[in-house]
């Protein structure tokens, strides 16, 4: 799908920057916040605010079509409680990474209430905080890379939710070798394959450690020990998160419930039902 706004951005050429050659015990100053959604982000992730008994998020009633376009989500509802890692599956063009963008604010629904963290967001300013706190990986990792080396793209986040240089050096080398990326600081991100790309975007996100993971096809393009590591990191947050995918043993193996979208509303899908 086009992701609203221009998130593509022109690589800048190899060593325009220092982290393309890091310091023994440095990183460089953050650069300029970027108006990204999935990195903008300055303040350090507050405590969720509210009680733990009560959904993370909660959607009701929601109803949205692109202009032009046929209506997509028609009194969809939804609910993510703390620590439930929830599956979303659906067919192409049901409205699975619009709901997604839909939650980080980048798509405003005509009517229905969006309610994160407890509190009613109405407005797009009413997202403003989420970015940080809401990790979201694209389904495209070319949305999500802008930096010209690895290390810088995994710094970004960090940096912008106001951790030390110490800190972020230490976030990024424990981060890529959790997706074993060991020593990928160097790497430029344009140059890398899909599935290589796939992985950095992951670990853009893992870096800011956010209280909620929304992940958009985490492992589309990876080799089978990449996509089981993906897996085994998954499993092992503590986080809740949604995961849209196509792989449903992924899904069955992985979550705690499983929603399909259809015709612009979730239906429970059933793990024993998956395969069919
Ligand atoms: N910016 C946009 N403007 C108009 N229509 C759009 C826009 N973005 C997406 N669409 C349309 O909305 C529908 C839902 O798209 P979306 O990408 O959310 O589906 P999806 O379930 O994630 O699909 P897939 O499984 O193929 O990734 C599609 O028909 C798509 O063409």
């Amino acid at each position: 799908m086009t992701v609203p706004g221009n998130l593509h951005k022109t690589p800048t050429e190899p060593g325009d920057s220092p982290l393309t050659e890091p310091p023994e015990n440095s990183l460089p100053a953050p650069p300029a916040v970027a108006n990204h959604p999935a990195v903008q982000s300055s303040a350090q992730p507050d405590p969720v605010g509210c009680e733990p008994s009560s959904p993370l998020i909660r959607l009701e009633d929601i109803h949205f079509q692109y202009e032009g376009q046929p209506p997509l989500f028609q009194g969809l509802a939804f609910q993510l409680r703390a620590g439930e890692k929830l599956g979303i599956i659906g067919a192409n063009g049901s409205g699975k990474t619009t709901f997604l963008l839909m939650l980080m604010g980048l798509v405003q629904p005509q009517r229905g209430m969006i309610e994160i963290f407890g509190r009613v967001r109405s407005r797009p300013g009413d997202f403003d905080d989420l970015p940080g706190k809401i990790g979201l990986l694209f389904q495209d990792s070319d949305d999500q890379l802008f930096c010209p080396t690895v290390a810088e793209d995994v710094a970004f986040g960090p940096f912008n939710q106001g951790k030390s240089v110490v800190e972020v050096r230490q976030i990024v080398r424990r981060t890529l070798a959790e997706l074993g990326l060991e020593g990928w600081e160097n790497r430029i991100t344009y140059r890398l394959s899909g599935g290589e790309k796939r992985l950095v975007a992951l670990a853009t996100v893992l870096a800011m450690d956010p209280q909620v993971l929304l992940l958009d096809e985490p492992t589309a393009g990876l080799d089978p020990t990449a996509s089981a590591r993906v897996e085994s990191i998954l499993a092992s947050l503590p986080q809740a998160m949604i995961i849209v995918s196509h792989d449903r043993d992924f899904l069955e193996r992985l979550c705690h419930r499983i929603l399909i979208l259809r015709e612009g509303i979730f239906f429970p899908y059933p793990k024993q039902d998956a395969r069919s």
